[in-house]
């Protein structure tokens, strides 16, 4: 197993290119099962959950190709990649595929819509709570499908072949059920509308994904969408947006370490709240040509009290990023976590570089400190690990995080964007 090893001390300085977010990816790539022709998906990141992804696709029929070999489409980088899913050969999600990752339960939505029935089995994912699937059960039960849970696999099955468009309302907002009712509904047969829906940049970039392909889908973006369901899609050319994720991590390692950053590629606009709350904490932001620029110098960092939120609010997914940075602050923080249960692993690693972390209920409270001291840490999950990757940066001497293959579900050659701008961080492989 990988780990890697930084050295503290050094601020950033430079230039750090978004990759394409792999939560956006993720989805689009499933869409491709909802039609014969081929989807074409450009920026797509090169990720372990991508490559996951492409092989449990690949176990339902989905042929793929890699677009050209310019220099941005190394080995490594985000690419543009043909999904073609010509005929779907097996409507069976296996246990051995699904288990490694959450979204691969998605694929439900798209082969149940197409097939008219689907068997898949119950996921896997960052072990951050416990992460039911009663809402997408409930909702595709609400488009008309009969489910049966049995040994472990949800199977799914439409009453005369195709699903049927209805209104339905998420008792709690849910990204990943929203994702699959969207593809679901837009083959359904009339219309369905969705309300409490998630709101989040990446059911924008899939709504328009499907309607390039023919869907019929509006309010994208707000609570409620809309959707008109087609007979067939066809295929479609997309661009993945930029990683907001990827983008407030290395914002926070800026503010963390001091220097002058600009994170190429990069959209404010799909994370204003999480920027707003790191500017409150002594960062200067300002929006480029090219994306954003987060420069710290000199100023201390001031303490700032977050809740996480479904989108527009401070997403989840920058907690424990932005719990790493307030260890560093002046005076007390309170860090709420709303979305899920147990998504504080990270807390007891943080405190091992000597951060004063204590937890009461959803809440850490973290008292700033001068200094963190480099020591061997775990990560526990894809965000605690790059927290504790950039409360290293920060640290004195010498901190390792073993257990990467977290981190390498999420972050595109993190190693290179950070030792590109000053950072002292290799990978120990074995
Ligand atoms: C691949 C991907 O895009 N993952 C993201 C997605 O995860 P994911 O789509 O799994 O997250 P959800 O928005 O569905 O989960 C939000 C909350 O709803 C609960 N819930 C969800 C479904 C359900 O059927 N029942 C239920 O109770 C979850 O346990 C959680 O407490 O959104 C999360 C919230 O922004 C992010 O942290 C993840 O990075
Ligand atoms: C929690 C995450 O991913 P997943 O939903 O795939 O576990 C994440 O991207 O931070």
């Amino acid at each position: 197993m990988d780990s890697i090893r930084v050295k503290g001390g050094n601020e950033l300085n430079g230039r750090i290119p978004i990759s394409g977010a792999k939560n956006a990816a993720l989805p689009l790539m499933i869409a491709s099962l909802l039609t014969d022709d081929t989807l074409t998906l450009e920026n797509v990141p090169h990720l372990a959950d991508v490559e996951q992804l492409i092989r449990i696709l690949g176990n339902h029929g989905v042929d793929y190709s890699v677009n050209g070999r310019r220099e941005k489409q190394q080995e490594g980088y985000s690419r543009t990649i043909n999904f073609t899913a010509r005929q779907i050969v097996d409507t069976t999600a296996p246990y051995e595929l699904v288990s490694k990752m959450r979204a691969s339960f998605w694929v439900i939505g798209p082969l149940l819509a197409r097939m008219g029935e689907a068997k898949v089995s119950l996921p896997g994912g960052c072990a951050i709570g416990t992460r039911p699937v009663d809402l997408f059960l409930d909702g595709l039960q609400a488009l008309g499908a009969d489910l049966d849970v049995e040994s472990g696999y949800v199977i799914a099955r439409t009453k005369n072949g195709r699903l049927t468009g209805n209104r339905y309302v998420f008792p709690k907002v849910s990204v990943g059920a929203t994702h699959v009712l969207l593809m679901a509904a837009s083959l359904a047969k009339g219309e369905t509308v969705l309300e409490n829906a998630a709101r989040e940049p990446e059911i924008v970039n899939l709504a328009e994904c499907l309607n390039a392909m023919g869907a019929r889908i509006t309010g994208a973006g707000t609570s409620t969408i809309t959707i008109e369901g087609v007979d067939s899609l066809s295929g479609a050319r997309h661009r993945v947006i930029p990683d907001r994720i990827e983008t407030g991590t290395y914002a926070m390692a800026v503010a963390m370490t001091g220097g002058d950053v600009v994170l190429e590629g990069a959209r404010a606009d799909l994370l204003e709240r999480a920027l707003g709350t790191l500017s409150d904490a002594g960062a200067e932001i300002t929006a480029v040509d090219d994306g954003i620029r987060v420069r710290r110098n000199g100023n201390g960092l001031r303490a700032v009290d977050v809740a996480t939120e479904p989108f527009p609010g401070f997403p989840t997914d920058l907690q424990a990023q932005f719990m790493g940075l307030m260890t560093m602050a002046n005076g007390q923080s309170r860090i709420t976590e709303t979305i899920f249960e147990n998504r504080f692993m990270h807390v007891q690693e943080l405190a091992r570089l000597g951060a004063r972390i204590s937890l009461a209920g959803q809440t850490a409270i973290v008292d700033g400190v001068s200094r963190l001291k480099g020591a061997p840490v775990m990560a526990t999950d894809l965000r605690a690990s790059v927290s504790l990757v950039i409360a290293g940066l920060a640290a004195e001497g010498e901190t390792t995080v073993s257990r990467v293959y977290h981190l390498d579900r999420g972050f595109e050659r993190l190693e290179e964007k950070l030792g590109n701008c000053g950072a002292i961080v290799e990978r120990l492989s074995g």
